[in-house]
C-alpha cells in the first residue's frame, strides 16, 4: 500500500514477477469482488503467456450476493476457473485444492505420460495491493503447515508452503500494479482501499460513492443513514451530517467527517455488501 507507482518501479515489479512465474505452474489471481474490473492487471494475461491462472473473487462477504454470481458466470464464459472467496475465514482451503486439482490435471498428466512421478502443483498467489493476498497466503498456509524451505535451483530465499498434499504455495505473493487507465477506475479503486487515501480527495471519492450508492443501493443507504434518499446528492450530504451529528463549532457542517464516515462504512461492510462494477458496462457508477 505504499507503493508510489512510477514508472520504474512498475517495470521492476514486473520483471520480479516474470521471474516469480517461472517457479510455479499456475496463478491464482486475487480480484477484489466488489470491484473485479478495476482490480484486474491490465498486463497479467501477457505475462503469464500459456500459464494457467485460476480467478478467485475475493472479500466477497463485502459484495452484493447477485453480482458475485454474475462475475462468477462472467469469468467462466472466458473459459477460467473461478472461485468465490473470504480470505479472511477458514474453510477455503479444499475450493482452492478441487479448483487447483482441474485446472493442474492436465499438467499432471503430460509428467505421467512422459514418465516423471506426479508431484503437486506449484502455485503463487498474485494480485494489487490490498486485495487480500497476505491474508488467502496465511489461511492456506495455516497453523499447522510446514515450510518446505528453499528448494534448490530456486531464487534464495523463496520459500515454498505445502498445502496438503498436492499444492505448494510460494509464501510470498506476486504484487501486480493497479490500473491507471481513466478517473473512474482510479476513483473505484481509491474508494476500496487499493490505492492510499492521501493522493486522492475524500470528499470526492465519498461523494461519488454515495450517488452510485442513491442510484443502485437507496435502500442500504435509507437503513443505514434514513431521510429521503432521492433528493439531490447536496441536500442528501446534509441530511446524513443532521443525522450523523457531524457539525462544527459554528454550526456548519463539517463534509470531510460525513466522507470519512462514508468511505469507512462502505469499506469495512457497514453499509452492506456493495459491488461498484458489474459485467458487461462493468461499471455500476
Ligand atoms: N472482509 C474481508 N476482508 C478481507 C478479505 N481478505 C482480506 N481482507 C482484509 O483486507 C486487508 C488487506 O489484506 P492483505 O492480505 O494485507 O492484502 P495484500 O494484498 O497482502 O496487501 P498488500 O500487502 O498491500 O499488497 C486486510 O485488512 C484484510 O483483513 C476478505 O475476503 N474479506
Amino acid at each position: 500500500m505504499s507503493i508510489n507507482w512510477y514508472p520504474g518501479h512498475m517495470k521492476k515489479t514486473e520483471s520480479l514477477l516474470k521471474e516469480q512465474l517461472q517457479l510455479v505452474d499456475l496463478v491464482l489471481e486475487l480480484l477484489d469482488a466488489r470491484i473485479p474490473y478495476s482490480s484486474s492487471n491490465p498486463k497479467l494475461a501477457n505475462l503469464l503467456q500459456h500459464k494457467k491462472r485460476i480467478v478467485v473473487l475475493n472479500k466477497v462477504d463485502l459484495a452484493d450476493e447477485h453480482m458475485n454470481k454474475l462475475w462468477q458466470v462472467y469469468f467462466q464464459q472466458q473459459g477460467l476457473e473461478v472461485i468465490q472467496v473470504n480470505a479472511t475465514r477458514s474453510g477455503i482451503n479444499r475450493l482452492v485444492q478441487e479448483s487447483v486439482d482441474k485446472v493442474f490435471k492436465e499438467k499432471a498428466a503430460q509428467l505421467k505420460a512422459r514418465g516423471r512421478n506426479s508431484r503437486p502443483a506449484r502455485v503463487m498467489v498474485v494480485g494489487i495491493p490490498n486485495v487480500g493476498k497476505s491474508t488467502l497466503i496465511n489461511q492456506l498456509a495455516g497453523k499447522g503447515s510446514a515450510k518446505t524451505g528453499d528448494k534448490p535451483g530456486v531464487t534464495r530465499g523463496k520459500q515454498w508452503i505445502r498445502v496438503h498434499d498436492r499444492i505448494e504455495l510460494l509464501d510470498t505473493p506476486g504484487i501486480l500494479w493497479p490500473k491507471f487507465e481513466d478517473a473512474a477506475t482510479g476513483i473505484r479503486l481509491a474508494q476500496t482501499g487499493a490505492i492510499r487515501d492521501e493522493i486522492v480527495d475524500q470528499q470526492e471519492l465519498a461523494w461519488n460513492l454515495l450517488q452510485t450508492l442513491q442510484t443502485h443501493y437507496p435502500l442500504l443507504l435509507e437503513s443505514r443513514y434514513g431521510g429521503d434518499v432521492t433528493q439531490p446528492l447536496i441536500d442528501y450530504i446534509d441530511s446524513i451530517g443532521q443525522a450523523r451529528g457531524c457539525l462544527l463549532k459554528a454550526g456548519e457542517i463539517d463534509y470531510q467527517r460525513i466522507a470519512r464516515i462514508l468511505l469507512e462504512e462502505f469499506r469495512s461492510g457497514k453499509l452492506g455488501r456493495i459491488t461498484l462494477e458489474k459485467p458487461l458496462d462493468e461499471v455500476t457508477a
